[in-house]
């Protein structure tokens, strides 16, 4: 199942600079293994913003649930979840 997630990072300015450095690398280490595996499909910047635009394939809301709550960063966002389905007039073979 695919899903659109929106996460906008609201880190609170008094948590020590070392410990939201920590927090970063292990959210970097913690996507990429997500995205080596094809769970976490696209990653983009929003520009202009401190927030993403994500694309997961997970079996289920329960999966989707699980991995966007093990992120390092959950405690530090408001995420929007959107599901998706594939649209008739795709000409995409990897949309499903
Ligand atoms: O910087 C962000 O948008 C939060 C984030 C999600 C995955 C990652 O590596 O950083």
């Amino acid at each position: 199942m695919l899903f659109k997630v929106e996460m906008k990072v609201n880190i609170p300015h008094d948590l020590p600079a070392e410990v939201v450095d920590e927090i970063k690398a292990t959210e970097k280490a913690y996507s990429q293994d997500l995205q080596q595996q094809g769970k976490w499909r696209h990653l983009w910047r929003v520009a202009g913003s401190y927030s993403n635009v994500s694309i997961f394939d997970v079996a289920d809301n329960t999966e989707l649930q699980e991995l966007i709550s093990a992120l390092p960063l959950f405690p530090y966002m408001d995420i929007s979840v959107t599901p998706l389905c594939r649209h008739p007039s795709s000409i995409s073979s990897d949309d499903s």
